[in-house]
């Protein structure tokens, strides 16, 4: 027997043509394999008369008017991808609020205000789903509730933002920021606004929605104090990928007993780490757990139609739940209360990029009681140094004038108790 949904959407970009697409393609899979089928009741747009990429099924209504799709009564399940903040918040309650079942791709929101939205999703007995909002096309979110239900997981590490991931990549071919940031844009992958993608707020957010599923952490953006990309040259991504890393924007978090140190950065991933090689738009989140230990979780972080494949995956999931009359349970159920640190604090290697003399680097290094290995003309690692050691040589640098970029190498912290991972520091005279 199959069951027709109706169902409502806000927004036709990128992911909304996406979703339009996939649902015309995929609807005899859907309903063969599920006894669904889903009909498109309305699609709420900013601009009625912008040229659309996709034409929508015959009986659509195409309308201007957000509370027209979420107030429809004959609407039982609606899909937000407009982003934007409030106007999403505004919308995505009064459809809870109307009975109706969400599914959402924004991050920006969910991490901000996932919790209140989530409770109100309770209340109603709805369904709010929104795989589509960490990693794009990877099922990450599901896979760590589902797979790891017996598991506890120790370590998250990601590569979770496709326009940033794209412009390093981009970068370290021989590309500048500006060709790589519009060729992002041009693709589909950054944000209407690419502030968040480049300035690491995005991989922030993600961040926040991965350590909940992940940790049962909440964290905040405070906690995370987010660096991005905006200050990487391409040369200091050339140099480093000549000496055996890859720059990537890494979202960290760690668990150590009731310690989570976390860290969203730039940072210098070593050439023989899988995640290393995730390159371009993919995204790749490591996971290690006591259970199954180190899994990696790779496939495309943004994009129109992978997108569009956790958007609806998430509705399958949800009108199956409307059939059975089973909506209302939570999408996370993992909670925690750990004591949240900064993995910046703790000490690690640094690859450093400077033009200071090999003299003067040497005689810091002397007098801080470290060691350093030269790799490319500017490009040096250092041993494990503590916060305090790092400045005090920006401090010696900045004296002479020269300026430092420093970049964590990528799982080589330590902890005074616990080597969470760590090689060892190569001691080699410059
Ligand atoms: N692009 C990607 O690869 C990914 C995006 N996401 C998330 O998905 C969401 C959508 O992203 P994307 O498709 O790229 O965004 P786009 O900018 O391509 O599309 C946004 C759509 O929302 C509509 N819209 C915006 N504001 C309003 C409003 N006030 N009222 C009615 N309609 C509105 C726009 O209408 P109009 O066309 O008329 O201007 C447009 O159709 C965002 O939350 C984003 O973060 C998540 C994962 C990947
Ligand atoms: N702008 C985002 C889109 C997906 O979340 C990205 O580049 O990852």
């Amino acid at each position: 027997m199959t069951t027709t949904i109706a169902v409502g959407m806000l927004g036709l970009g990128t992911v909304g043509s996406g979703v339009v697409m996939r649902l015309t393609q995929a609807a005899r899979k859907i309903e063969q394999t599920q006894g669904l089928r889903l009909r498109l009741a309305a699609v709420a747009v900013h601009h009625l008369n912008a040229p659309r990429a996709v034409t929508l099924p015959i009986g659509t209504r195409l309308t201007d008017s957000i509370e027209a799709v979420v107030t429809d009564p004959k609407i039982q399940l609606v899909i937000e991808v407009m982003g934007t903040l409030k106007t999403a918040e505004r919308a995505i309650v009064t459809a809870l609020q109307h009975g109706k079942s969400v599914i959402t791709a924004n991050k920006d929101l969910m991490a901000t205000a996932g919790e209140q939205l989530t409770a109100l999703a309770q209340r109603q007995h709805c369904d709010l789903f929104y795989e589509a909002s960490v990693a794009g096309g990877i099922p990450i979110l599901r896979t760590l509730t589902d797979s790891y239900a017996t598991d506890q997981v120790t370590a998250v590490a990601g590569i979770i933002n496709g326009t940033a991931n794209y412009i390093l990549s981009a970068m370290t071919a021989g590309k500048t920021y500006s060709q790589a940031l519009a060729a992002a844009q041009r693709a589909g992958y950054a944000e209407a606004d690419p502030t968040n993608d480049v300035g690491g707020l995005d991989t922030t957010y993600k961040l926040m929605i991965l350590s909940q599923f992940a940790f049962g952490q909440q964290l905040t953006i405070d906690q995370l104090a987010p660096q991005g990309i905006t200050q990487l040259t391409a040369e200091a991504c050339q140099q480093a990928a000549q000496a055996g890393w890859q720059v990537k924007l890494l979202a960290q978090a760690q668990r150590f007993g009731d310690q989570l140190a976390c860290r969203v950065a730039p940072v210098a991933v070593p050439q023989t780490t899988a995640l290393s090689q995730v390159k371009g738009v993919q995204n790749g989140v490591a996971v290690t757990s006591q259970a199954i230990g180190d899994s990696l979780y790779t496939g495309p972080g943004a994009g129109s139609t992978a997108t569009a494949n956790s958007v609806l995956n998430d509705v399958i999931v949800a009108a199956q739940q409307l059939v059975r009359q089973t909506c209302g349970r939570a999408f996370n159920q993992n909670h925690a209360d750990l004591t949240v640190t900064r993995l910046a604090d703790l000490s690690q290697r640094y690859l450093i990029f400077t033009d200071s003399s090999v003299l003067k680097l040497q005689r810091a290094a002397n007098e801080g009681d470290f060691s350093l290995q030269r790799h490319t003309a500017d490009c040096y690692e250092t041993s494990v140094l503590t916060t305090a050691q790092l400045r005090q040589l920006a401090v010696d640098l900045a004296s002479d004038g020269r300026e430092l970029t420093a970049l964590p190498i990528a799982f080589s912290t330590v902890t005074t108790t616990t080597a969470i991972k760590t090689t060892q520091p190569v001691h080699v005279a410059i």
